[in-house]
């Protein structure tokens, strides 16, 4: 069996006197779509930022791609493929979708377009740029300022953005928040369709999504990990039921 693109080994954080990680284990496999379910206060705020680097665990490790990150800031985490989007926007409101993604691009590439001339360099992020944005399905909003995007459209942009930097794994935080409807659907569909390709860990209240993406899901409960396993093993867990979906749940 393959090994875990990320783990978390007993992981634990306190905040002062209040656990709010409590000895979480977890792993997402290589193309894997893992969800994180739970309850408001659950904790999962606080793991995502202990799996990004923005918290340090009390205990426990962070492992990713086999090496051992819990002492990593987040830039070092990022720079070794790990992103998360959707909570901090770092979309420039005045550039258009296309120089977003480039300045993205550029950002990821750093020094390592430094053997092509200049023009050459500038062609070669242009076209990863525009091949993210057709990938998301913004092609014909290239030329769109990013400002004028509709908010599906621009979750769909800081998409592109992390897909530019060929991330190895992507951290969802609430990727529906705010969104409408059909925007949730079509987000929705836009993720299923990197299912396999991209492993991803999701924190998402919106139940629907997560039943239809996750291959797996794990349950928080007051910083504890309640149940883990496949949606449908989830869904017909009662303790689950009982913690956190309701027993009247039809997710
Ligand atoms: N910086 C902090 N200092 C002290 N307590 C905190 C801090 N951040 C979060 N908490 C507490 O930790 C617990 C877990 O919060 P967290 O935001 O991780 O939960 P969550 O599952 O993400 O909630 P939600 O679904 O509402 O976003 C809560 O009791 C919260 O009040």
């Amino acid at each position: 069996m393959a090994d875990p693109i990320l783990k978390l080994d007993d992981l634990s954080k306190n905040f002062g006197a209040l656990p709010v990680t409590r000895h979480v284990s977890l792993e997402v496999m290589p193309g894997e779509i893992h969800a994180v379910i739970g309850p408001n206060g659950a904790g999962k705020t606080t793991l995502i930022n202990q799996i990004s680097g923005v918290l340090k665990p009390d205990r426990g490790r962070v492992l990713f791609a086999g090496q051992d990150v819990t002492r990593l800031g987040v830039a070092a985490r990022a720079r070794l493929g790990l992103a998360r989007i959707f909570q901090i926007s770092s979309v420039v409101a005045g550039f258009s979708a296309q120089e977003n993604v480039a300045l993205a691009a550029q950002a990821k590439a750093g020094s390592s377009f430094r053997f092509l001339k200049p023009a050459r360099a500038d062609r070669v992020i242009e076209e990863k740029a525009a091949e993210s944005l057709a990938a998301v399905g913004l092609a014909r909003r290239a030329d769109v300022a990013a400002a004028l995007l509709s908010h599906g459209e621009k979750r769909a942009l800081e998409l592109a953005m992390a897909l530019v930097q060929a991330p190895r794994i992507v951290l969802l935080d609430e990727p529906m928040a705010g969104t409408g409807k059909a925007e949730t659907e079509r987000l929705t569909e836009l993720l299923a369709g990197l299912r396999g390709r991209l492993p991803m860990l999701l924190i998402e209240h919106d139940m629907a999504t997560v039943f239809a993406l996750a291959d797996r899901i794990t349950v928080l409960v007051e910083g504890a990990v309640a149940a883990s396993g496949s949606p449908e093993a989830i869904r017909n867990d009662p303790v689950v039921r009982r913690a956190y979906l309701g027993e009247d749940a039809h997710a």
